[in-house]
């Protein structure tokens, strides 16, 4: 039978040179394996592993025969090998997908184009070596992230499908690649919150949310220490390692951090399985555990990396540490990150010294029956790796001004990246040549720890961070090249070992979960029948239902039909029945039991939702009540401003009150403070005032007595005045002053005097003659000399019996102007 080492030492075989291959089982399994090829010629030949190896190496035939098992290696291929199809089925190339860090500054030297492109273009004024200035180019990828993309998004999208690889007993490598402070560490960890949280503990959370009812208990597998070779402890064994070694899983679990909650299909439950992990640090090229326990002031011993018979490298004595859940893992997680080397440079102020591989195995192996256990079959163990790999990040020594140390490891890190990228190149022109060159894996202790996976079988993916700072062009133009080339890089595509529910052969249970199914069948088995058995003629056929008893009396049942007709078919055929029906007791009891579940969480419901309805009415009271105390404050509230603009208006009116009294205080403060005038100037005033009130009395009385005058003279015309239309207010005695339109300037020195209350007029109104008592018309000449002469004609407002006003002249004034040199006339 071909076993899990086995097949790699044909992959090995496969990956120098030769392609198809076959292997023949030819005496006991403990003997090691031996190789035959067949010669371009067209004969096989026999020859053990080791020496098929070198002479692939050497690219040469070899005579070794031995005769135990067979591998059969088809040389007459290898000729065509790359150009087969069946081969290209068998591989599948690196991916990349490249992820842009959040930058806002101007000129970004990165734009996504799409979601599988990016451009990177050239800031201004950055030149080649010979010159000549940079060309845009794009770059394609499995998929491009921008800073709109969460750290969901790259975990769903990087690490979701090399978990399931994980599951299924696959292998798969995960890393992270790019120039320093370009958020590779952000990535692959990230921190504790939903936001930021990174690829890494989202895994293990996830893994864990896969495979959670199949983890057994702790030291139930464990590592043998050979090589990469697992094995099972018996039972009473375990428990003892468990007391002797005080295993505790009780951790202290960190309560804020956030929990990822995806579930990754796949994982076959009749496996049982632990999950043991690893941390491992490449600092200049030494590899040391940060698992160690040692004084974190002492810098612990360097491990060394070695190859174990399956070829397969591994971290000699490297501490791998069994986990039941995320928790524990992420806490290791904690402990190796405290200890790895981080260092403030000028691009970084946490910037990683050194490469850091986090390994989580998942070892599984067919479960017992009854209980969750593996069944103690070392050769039936698969194991699933998956490598998550943070790289330090490239970085120029003119940029970061780093001395001493750093510098040092800024060297040994730039090296151990251009040992990838050249292993990466061997890689692909060893696919496209039949000569072989040997990749220069074992110059750094990272390349040396990869080999496994471009090597034998597993899934590859690098994550290449790129910071679209302009300072970062050229480094990241160089990376970008170099991680687009890369993805041609083809990697032995991994089916798996994991049987399927069939293959696994021990188990046959019917399709209910396991913890179910052991439970169930322990307490058949302890059914005795409660009865005593009836004849078979009166078997009660209609009386059985469901149940343990049933199947019981069924078995009793045919047993003894088999006894009495001594037919062995009959008691085979109805043990199956019996077996049949048991297993459709099973999943109906499994039903029954998800119903009483159902029934219960269904009356838990209704309690909860008849408790919510009476909470629902309460809150509605509540609000209800709630409304028309808010009715009341609204009405209060609005009454409430409505005084308060009352107060305002009053304030306001008394505020003017205030400045006119201010303003009268300071009128009578600056008149009592002012000068007194002389007795003399107030009494001009007041004679000036006296004569002035004289003139008026004098006019008026004047007017008084035409009007009584002319009262007389209508009252004795009957009809011409009708004192009912014309009444009069007691202050009409007013002049109405009728100008010219154009009035002649005469620059007079006497003026006429008019009366204060008269007005001037160039176009009287009707309305204006009835409220005057007097008419002046003035009326302007000219004379061939030039001398102007005006003409005041005054007339007395007469109202007439139609309600109209009529003016009756009685007096002319003139004004008028006379050369001196003129001989008088008399006007
Ligand atoms: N996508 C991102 N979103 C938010 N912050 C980011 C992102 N990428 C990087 N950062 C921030 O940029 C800083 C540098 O990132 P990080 O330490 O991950 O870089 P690095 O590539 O690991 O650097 P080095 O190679 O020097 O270790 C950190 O403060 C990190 O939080």
């Amino acid at each position: 039978m071909i076993q899990v080492g086995d097949t790699r030492r044909v992959a090995q075989a496969d990956g120098r040179g030769f392609s198809k291959l076959g292997m023949e089982e030819s005496g006991s399994e403990s003997r090691p394996p031996v190789a035959s090829a067949r010669m371009e010629n067209g004969e096989y030949s026999i020859y053990s592993n080791i020496n098929i190896i070198q002479a692939i190496s050497q690219n040469r035939a070899i005579a070794s025969p031995q005769s135990h098992q067979i591998l059969f290696v088809q040389v007459a291929d290898f000729e065509q090998r790359g150009k087969s199809k069946h081969k290209k089925a068998d591989k599948e190339t690196l991916e990349v997908v490249c992820r842009l860090t959040p930058y806002n500054g101007c000129n970004p030297c990165l734009i996504l184009v799409d979601e599988n492109t990016v451009e990177c273009c050239p800031p201004n004024g950055v030149l080649q070596r010979n010159g000549q200035p940079y060309a845009n180019k794009v770059y394609e990828f499995g998929r491009v992230f921008d800073e709109t993309d969460t750290q969901k998004d790259v975990f769903e999208r990087c690490s979701v499908d090399l978990i399931e690889h994980l599951i299924t007993g696959r292998n798969a490598l995960l890393f992270t690649y790019g120039v320093t402070g370009s958020g590779k560490t952000h990535t692959m960890t990230g921190s504790s919150n939903r936001n930021q949280c990174g690829i890494l503990p989202r895994t293990l959370d996830t893994i864990f949310n896969s495979i959670q009812d199949s983890v057994v208990d702790k030291c139930v597998f464990y590592p043998t220490g050979k090589g990469n070779t697992f094995n099972i402890r018996a039972k009473r064994d375990a428990r003892e390692e468990v007391r002797r070694l005080r295993v505790n899983s009780e951790i202290e679990a960190d309560d804020d951090r956030f929990i990822e909650t995806k579930k990754v299909d796949g994982y076959n439950d009749d496996y049982a399985c632990a999950l043991f992990v690893s941390y491992v640090e490449i600092y200049n090229n030494y590899c040391y555990d940060l698992l160690d326990n040692g004084p974190m002031d002492q810098s612990p011993p360097s491990l060394d990396v070695h190859m174990d018979a399956n070829q397969m490298v591994y971290v000699g004595k490297l501490k791998e540490v069994e986990v039941s859940n995320a928790d524990e893992a992420l806490q290791l997680l904690k402990q190796g990150d405290n200890r790895r080397k981080v260092c403030d440079t000028l691009l970084n102020k946490e910037s990683s010294r050194s490469h850091s591989v986090f390994t989580i195995r998942l070892v599984m192996a067919p479960s017992e029956e009854e209980e969750l256990y593996p069944v103690q079959d070392a050769s039936r163990i698969i194991v699933g790796q998956l490598s998550l790999v943070d790289l330090a990040g490239s970085e120029r020594a003119k940029r970061t001004l780093n001395t001493g140390d750093r510098l040092n490891e800024a060297a040994k890190i730039n090296q151990s990246l251009m040992t990838l990228r050249q292993c990466f190149e061997k890689l692909r022109k060893n696919q496209r040549r039949v000569l072989q060159e040997s990749v220069p894996y074992r110059d750094t202790k990272l390349t040396y720890l990869f080999k496994n996976f471009f090597e034998g079988a597993g899934k590859v993916r690098m994550i290449i961070c790129a910071n679209p700072r302009p300072d970062d062009y050229e480094e990241n133009q160089n990376v970008l090249s170099f991680a687009e080339e890369s993805q041609s890089v083809e990697t032995k595509k991994d089916v798996g070992r994991m049987e399927t529910h069939n293959q696994a052969g021990i188990i046959c249970r019917p399709p209910v979960p396991r913890k179910f199914y052991a439970g169930w069948n322990h307490e058949i088995d302890r059914c005795r029948p409660p009865f005593n058995m009836t004849p078979l003629e009166v078997f009660p056929w209609e009386d059985v239902k469901r149940g343990n008893d049933d199947v019981c009396m069924l078995r009793e049942y045919s047993r003894r039909k088999g006894d009495e007709t001594g037919d062995d078919n009959i008691l085979t055929l109805l043990n199956g029945l019996g077996e049949g029906l048991r297993s459709r007791l099973c999943v109906s009891d499994y039903e029954g039991s998800i119903m009483e579940e159902l029934k219960v969480k269904e009356e838990e419901l209704n309690e909860r939702r008849t408790s919510d309805a009476a909470l629902i009415k309460k809150l509605k009271r509540e609000n209800a009540s709630l409304r028309s105390r808010l009715l009341v404050y609204e009405e209060d509230n609005e009454d409430r401003v409505e005084m308060e603009r009352e107060m305002r208006r009053v304030k306001e009116e008394e505020k003017e009150r205030l400045r006119r009294h201010r303003g009268r205080v300071e009128k009578t403060l600056e008149i009592a403070n002012g000068v007194t005038p002389s007795v003399a100037t107030l009494t001009n005033k007041f004679n000036e005032k006296k004569e002035m009130m004289e003139y008026i009395e004098s006019d008026r009385q004047t007017l008084r007595e035409r009007k009584d005058k002319r009262d007389g003279m209508m009252v004795d015309r009957n009809g011409y005045y009708d004192p009912k239309y014309h009444r009069r207010s007691q202050s009409a005695s007013r002049v109405l002053d009728h100008q010219p339109v154009y009035r002649i300037p005469t620059g007079n020195i006497l003026r006429p005097k008019m009366p204060t209350n008269s007005k001037s007029t160039t176009n009287p109104l009707m309305i204006e003659l009835k409220s005057s008592s007097a008419y002046v018309l003035t009326h302007q000449e000219v004379d061939k000399d030039g001398a102007v002469s005006t003409s005041l004609i005054k007339g007395e407002c007469i109202p007439t019996a139609g309600g109209g006003t009529a003016v009756c002249f009685s007096d002319i004034e003139r004004l008028s102007h006379q050369s001196p040199t003129k001989s008088t006339t008399r006007l």
